[in-house]
């Protein structure tokens, strides 16, 4: 039986995915073989040392501690894409939020029952709230990854130019985004075509800040920044600096801190970015799924750290084996199942970075003490039969 601990809300429909004579799915569990998240911040936890395995329902992983993960052979697996469509609609809402001034309408529509003739205080009013048209406007997009090319590709149809700007775009992204999408050499040079700039990229040592005191310098005068990535991406300061001289005309947050809540300039939102039933459901069953070909059979499919690893199942039993990336592991492998009388019926090795994973199937059962064999061998940091 294995044991899922869920630190956070998982869509029903993602759970049911795991058999429940195989598995025992709670919030509290003692000694769990997998952790199960959204949000859920794990570098505030003590992860236990039997977690074999960590589940993020969604797509980004700057929640759970992955470079200690890869030291213990622990593989993160994430739901790359599967709620890229609810982030992108959600930008697409902050744009119009924004442009048509929708907050502060909706604000004087709450005051309509104090006035005598709420038709005319509406007729008299609305000169107040009026916006501009997103057509031919031009949006620039920091990250052309999932969303980040859905949105560059919904602004292209509603209108709107797009730049875009991503040194380590894949082929597969650049075949999914419109031809249309200008490529900018620069952030600078995007930033200084943007009426709208959304950031679409993880939060880490190269993104935070990436919009800062000196992008204030070439940014358009009143430009729209929408950030549904995360918290951090933009520099604080500057933001505060660029939102009360007006050079930022709008920012439109899924992070608002409470400072931010309250700016008159800010359109601040819950984190609801991936707060759809179908986003929800998507990345549940996309992750349950990887999870649980993981814990049964070894193989990685969507892994942060790991190395994409599959093999059809072959002999009486497969070790799965996380070890250092570094030469002579598979012989000293090899050797080791030998000299315990392990006949290799075949074997997949892959590797990522610092980090190797190999899948042996052997033509018998490897005893307690071969095992113990096996992961005493330096340079193995993790070791599982199944
Ligand atoms: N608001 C929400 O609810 C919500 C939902 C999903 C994702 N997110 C956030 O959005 C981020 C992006 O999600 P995604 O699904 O598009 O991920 P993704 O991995 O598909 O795309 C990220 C893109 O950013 C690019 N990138 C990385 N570093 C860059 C840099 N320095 N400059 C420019 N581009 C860079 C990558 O090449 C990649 O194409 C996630 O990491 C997460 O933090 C938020
Ligand atoms: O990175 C993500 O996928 C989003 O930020 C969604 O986070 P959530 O699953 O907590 O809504």
């Amino acid at each position: 039986m294995f044991k899922i601990q869920t630190l956070n809300n998982i869509s029903r429909i993602g759970l049911e995915r795991l058999p429940a004579g195989q598995y025992n799915v709670a919030s509290d569990q003692t000694d769990p073989d997998a952790l199960l998240v959204r949000s859920a911040d794990l570098h505030k936890i003590e992860i236990p040392a039997s977690v074999r395995a960590i589940g993020r329902a969604g797509a980004g992983t700057n929640n759970i501690p992955v470079a200690e993960m890869s030291k213990r052979g622990v593989p993160v697996f994430n739901a790359p894409g599967a709620n890229a469509n609810a982030v992108k609609e959600l930008v697409l809402a902050g744009m119009l939020l924004s442009s048509r001034n929708i907050p502060d309408a909706l604000a004087f529509v709450s005051t309509l029952p104090e006035h005598a003739d709420a038709h005319h205080a509406m007729e008299a009013e609305k000169k107040r709230f009026v916006g501009s048209e997103l057509s031919g406007k031009t949006l620039g997009v920091v990250g052309l990854g999932a969303i980040g090319v859905r949105v560059a590709n919904a602004a292209r149809a509603l209108g709107m130019r797009v730049f875009g700007f991503d040194p380590h775009m894949t082929v597969d992204g650049a075949w999914q985004l419109s031809a249309d999408v200008v490529k900018a050499g620069s952030l600078n040079e995007l930033y200084a075509a943007s009426d709208f700039i959304s950031f679409h990229v993880p939060l880490n040592d190269a993104t935070r800040g990436v919009f800062k005191a000196e992008s204030l310098q070439v940014a358009r005068r009143g430009v729209v920044l929408l950030n549904f990535a995360r918290d951090g991406i933009i520099d604080a300061g500057a933001l505060k600096a660029g939102l009360d001289d007006g050079t930022i005309g709008r920012y439109v947050t899924d992070f608002p801190s409470k400072e931010q809540a309250v700016h008159p300039r800010v359109i601040g939102l819950p984190h609801l970015g991936a707060s759809t039933a179908e986003a929800e459901e998507n990345c549940a069953v996309m992750v349950v799924d990887q999870l649980r070909d993981f814990l049964e059979n070894g193989n990685v499919l969507n892994s942060v750290n790991f190395p994409n690893t599959r093999m059809a199942r072959e002999g009486k039993a497969r070790l799965c084996i996380a070890n250092q990336n570094r030469p002579g592991m598979i012989g000293r492998l090899s050797q080791v199942l030998g000299e315990a009388g392990l006949n290799i019926a075949q074997m997949h090795n892959a590797s990522r970075g610092e980090l190797a994973y190999t899948l042996v199937d052997i033509d018998s059962p490897a005893d307690a003490a071969a095992l113990e064999t096996i992961a005493a061998v330096e340079g193995i940091l993790a070791l599982r039969v199944v």
